[in-house]
C-alpha cells in the first residue's frame, strides 16, 4: 500500500509494548541524491531491483513477519532535497514521525558519505531536543557491486557507525535481496529495544528516587 506523506498523521504509530506480537515500526530513508534509497526500499517492498525510480515521494507500508512476530513497517521515501537534509518544517515533520532512521550513502560518492556523518549527528540532537526516545539508525553504504570505483573504505563506514551507536551494513540493492532485508529487520530490532529500554527504571538513580519516595511518605504518614 502506498500513502501520501500528507497522510502521516494519520499513518498510525501505535505499540502495544516492547514484547508484543505485532509491532509498528515507522522508517525514514534518507541521504543525498543518486545513492539507492528508492532502491533498497523497492528491493525491500518486492524483492526486485528496477533499475529507475523517479521521483515520487511516498509512504509505504509493509507487514512482515519476523520470528513469529508481525512487524507493520512504514516506510517514507523521499527523493533528495537540500530542505531534507537540514533543519526544515519538513524535516521536522519526518523526525516526529520516525521510530528508526536508514541513512543511505554510495561507497562510490564520498560526498554522500559526508552527508551521512552529519545527518547522524542532527537527528541525535533533534531527538535529544524533542526528548523522544533514542534514534535508532543505520548507516548503509550502498553500491557494494561498484567496489572497483569505491571511494569510501568499508572500514570508515563501520567507524562512523561504531562511535555514532548506530548499526552498519554495506550492501548492493542491485545485487543482494537478502543485504537489505537485514538492514531493515535489523532496524526494528534497534526500534524494539530502544523501546524496551525508554520502559526500564533509570538503573540506580531510578531505584534510590523512589526509595526516598517511600521513606518519604512513610514518615508523613507517622506524623
Ligand atoms: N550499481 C548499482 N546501482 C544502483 C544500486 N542502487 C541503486 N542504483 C542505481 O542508482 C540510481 C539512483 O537510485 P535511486 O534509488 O533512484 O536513488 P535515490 O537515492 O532514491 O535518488 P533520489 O531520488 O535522487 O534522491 C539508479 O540508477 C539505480 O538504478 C546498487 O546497489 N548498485
Amino acid at each position: 500500500m502506498v500513502l501520501k506523506p500528507s497522510d502521516a498523521a494519520e499513518f498510525t504509530t501505535t505499540m502495544t509494548g516492547p514484547n508484543a506480537l505485532k509491532m509498528d515500526v515507522n522508517i525514514v530513508m534518507l541521504g543525498t541524491d543518486n545513492v539507492g534509497k528508492s532502491a533498497l526500499t523497492v528491493r525491500f517492498l518486492t524483492r526486485r531491483f528496477i533499475g529507475e525510480y523517479g521521483d515520487i515521494e511516498s509512504i509505504y507500508s509493509h507487514n512482515v513477519n519476523v520470528d513469529g512476530r508481525e512487524i507493520a513497517f512504514g516506510i517514507w521515501d523521499s527523493p533528495y532535497s537540500q530542505e531534507r537534509l537540514s533543519e526544515s518544517p519538513a524535516q521536522e515533520k519526518q523526525m516526529q514521525w520516525a521510530d528508526g532512521f536508514v541513512l543511505v550513502y554510495s561507497i562510490c560518492d564520498r560526498a554522500s558519505f559526508n552527508a551521512v556523518a552529519k545527518l547522524v549527528q542532527r537527528i541525535k540532537a533533534a531527538r535529544a531536543c524533542a526528548g523522544t526516545e533514542k534514534a535508532s539508525i543505520v548507516i548503509v553504504g550502498n553500491k557494494r557491486d561498484l567496489h572497483h570505483r569505491r571511494t569510501v573504505t568499508s572500514e570508515e563506514g563501520r567507524l562512523l557507525a561504531l562511535t555514532t551507536d548506530c548499526q552498519f551494513y554495506e550492501v548492493s540493492a542491485a545485487e543482494n535481496y537478502h543485504g537489505v532485508l537485514m538492514v531493515f529487520h535489523g532496524l526494528a530490532d534497534r526500534v524494539r529495544e530502544a523501546r524496551s529500554a525508554a520502559k526500564k527504571p533509570a538503573g540506580i538513580k531510578g531505584i534510590v528516587k523512589s526509595m526516598s519516595a517511600v521513606f518519604a511518605r512513610k514518615r508523613t504518614d507517622s506524623l
